[in-house]
């Protein structure tokens, strides 16, 4: 397993790649909210509540973030989710982790929230919508940052969490401007993807896009769920997509992108070693594969460290890798001048750097 001793940079990427990818604009597609706050964050919110078993020292949360497998993972996530208990804590948190996208020259990047997680814990919905769209309209004044939101219902919650994460993002009055997108996390075992399919409608009939997870601690008939009864348009990992070549098929038929995060799927042990990922199994069915750091800091790693571990995988030169980070700008769900623009900006880019 990786550990966050050597993860943050793929030491097997030539340092000229490295550099490459760290200069290329880029969009991220599926990153979580309170899985992206840095350690820094993490200990300044640990310290202000000492009744939390979150360590205080940054150096301890490497250990306190290596997971023994996918409910660890939720467990640990739970506890940073504790952490977070103002509208204030709601906007600092977004903020940073802005500038942390923004330090990696990501231009556009779709965040998932979970908007029920912090009313459950007696956020105000109102002050939490303000102050998620106060962040993103800093970041993009300060940073140049695009920030769009998915909220997702995070399935083990049960229905109850559906209902209201379905009225915070269909309620005129609160829906935020940033949202674009509708999902569903946390653990797939025991949570049937069809039954979140009325929740999926009115997402849709309100304009959304329908992002759920699937596939990534179970098998292929949970991302044929979520393109059957939740109207996927793109698939949150789809990690096991390559047991279906049927489903392999069906993705790169309709270019239904699947949102791949390696070093996650290591870090949560959906997949036992990067090796064994199968990232390549998606690129030679002809999926559009898009590259995602999930929860960057609780895995040791970011977006620039995923797109030098997918380099090694595929055995890609730089030009590969610009496609790779043309995939994102294809599957997001900017307006075509907005996809244009950071398109072109990767191009000049690339050919900047192979022209040295
Ligand atoms: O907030 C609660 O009170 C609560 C109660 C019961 C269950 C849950 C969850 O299951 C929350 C899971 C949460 O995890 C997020 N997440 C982050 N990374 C991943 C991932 O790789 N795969 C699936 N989910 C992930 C997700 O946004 C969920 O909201 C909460
Ligand atoms: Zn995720």
């Amino acid at each position: 397993m990786t550990t966050h001793a050597d993860a943050g940079r793929d030491p097997r990427a030539s340092h000229d790649l490295h550099a490459f990818i760290a200069g290329l604009p880029k969009a991220e597609l599926h990153v979580h909210h309170v899985g992206s706050a840095s350690p820094r964050i993490v200990s300044e919110l640990a310290a202000r509540h000492p009744d939390s078993k979150v360590p205080t020292d940054p150096e301890a949360l490497a250990d306190y973030f290596t997971f023994t497998d996918f409910a660890h993972f939720i467990d640990v996530y739970l506890s940073v989710v504790d952490l977070i208990r103002t509208p204030e804590d709601v906007r600092l948190l977004t903020y940073e982790v802005a500038r942390d996208l923004a330090r990696q020259q990501v231009r556009y990047a779709e965040l998932t929230i979970t908007p029920f997680s912090s009313t459950r814990r007696g956020i105000d919905e109102v002050a939490f919508m303000d102050a998620i769209e106060d962040a993103r309209k800093a970041a993009e004044a300060e940073f140049g940052t695009v920030l769009r939101w998915c909220f997702d219902i995070p399935g083990e919650a049960g229905l109850e969490s559906a209902e209201e994460t379905a009225r915070l993002a269909t309620d005129d009055r609160l829906r935020p401007e940033g949202l674009v997108s509708f999902g569903l996390g946390g653990p797939e075992i025991g949570v049937p993807r069809p039954q979140f399919k009325p929740y999926f409608d009115r997402a849709i009939a309100a304009g959304l896009h329908s992002v759920p997870h699937a596939g990534e601690t179970t098998g292929p008939e949970t991302v044929w769920d979520a393109l059957n009864h939740l109207g996927a348009e793109r698939i949150g990992h789809g990690t096991s997509s390559a047991k279906d070549p049927r489903l392999l098929a069906h993705l790169a038929e309709h270019r239904i992108a699947l949102e791949v995060c390696p070093t996650s799927n290591i870090a949560t042990r959906a997949v036992r070693t990067l090796d064994e990922h199968p990232i390549k199994e998606f690129t030679r069915a002809g999926v559009l594969v898009t590259i995602n750091s999930d929860d960057p800091p609780m895995f040791g790693t970011d977006l620039n460290n995923e797109y030098a571990v997918a380099a090694r995988l595929l055995d890609l030169d730089e030009r590969g890798v610009a496609d790779l980070a043309k995939n994102a700008v294809e599957a997001s769900f900017l307006d075509a001048a907005g996809k244009a623009r950071i398109a072109a900006e990767i191009d000049a880019h690339t050919s900047a750097w192979l022209a040295r």
